[in-house]
């Protein structure tokens, strides 16, 4: 018997998220500071940018998910998908996932889909000291980013991203312990509130 369902049927059933739903609470708040933060949100929601600006904040290693796949594959994700699929890829990216949460002091940057997988939101909720944290913006202003990047018309899942946006809000807010709009504030102000939100560093770790 084959157990993995088919990309679409994964989409239009939901019996996983029916499931979560019933968990009363989301991660409540770690005793001890994280020592990973996690960073998801749709794409275009800036966790790449903001990531990489959090860790240099705090000295911690930076691990965006997608480049990990993008060096594994050797070819960038726009070719995986055309050559293998999005089932490859989201395969590809749980082994990433798992692999970037053996890390410490590390902040890690998702691929925006990565939540559509119930394997990655075990991974996430079940980690220890793990912070994660949902960069939210509006789909216009998502996609106006999307388009603005080279070559960001070519971005796997533009097309069914109206579809996509509102299938994996819930997710989002469901893995997430900390959430904060990105509409109006740019990528060095958002690192640093994440800093704040996260109680982590310098300024907020001392006894
Ligand atoms: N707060 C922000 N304000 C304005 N532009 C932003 C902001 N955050 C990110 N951007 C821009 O949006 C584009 C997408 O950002 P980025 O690649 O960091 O998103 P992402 O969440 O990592 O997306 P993906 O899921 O595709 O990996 C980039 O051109 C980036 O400079
Ligand atoms: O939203 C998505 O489905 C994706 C987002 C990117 O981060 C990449 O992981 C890939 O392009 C798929
Ligand atoms: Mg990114």
């Amino acid at each position: 018997m084959n157990a993995v369902c088919e990309p679409e049927e994964a989409l239009e059933s939901q019996p996983e998220t029916a499931i979560l739903e019933e968990r009363a609470t989301m991660p409540a708040r770690p005793a001890t500071s994280p020592t990973r933060i996690v960073l998801t949100g749709f794409m275009g929601a800036g966790k790449s940018t903001v990531g990489r600006l959090l860790a240099e904040r705090l000295g911690w290693r930076f691990v965006d998910v997608d480049e990990a796949i993008t060096e594994k594959a050797g070819m960038p994700v726009t070719q995986i998908f055309a050559k293998y699929g999005e089932f490859v890829f989201r395969r590809m990216e749980t082994s990433a996932i798992a692999h970037a949460l053996g890390e410490r002091d590390a902040v890690i940057a998702l691929g925006g889909g990565a939540v559509e997988v119930l394997a990655n939101r075990l991974l996430l909720e079940q980690t220890p000291r793990t912070t994660v944290a949902f960069l939210e913006a509006s789909l216009p202003v998502l996609l106006a980013r999307c388009h603005a990047q080279d070559g960001g018309e070519t971005r796997p899942n533009l097309s069914t991203a109206e579809e996509r946006f509102q299938y994996r809000a819930p997710l989002y807010r469901r893995v997430a312990r900390l959430r904060l709009n990105t509409g109006e504030q740019t990528p060095q102000q958002i690192a640093a509130a994440l800093q704040e939100m996260a109680g982590v560093g310098a300024s907020t770790d001392l006894p």
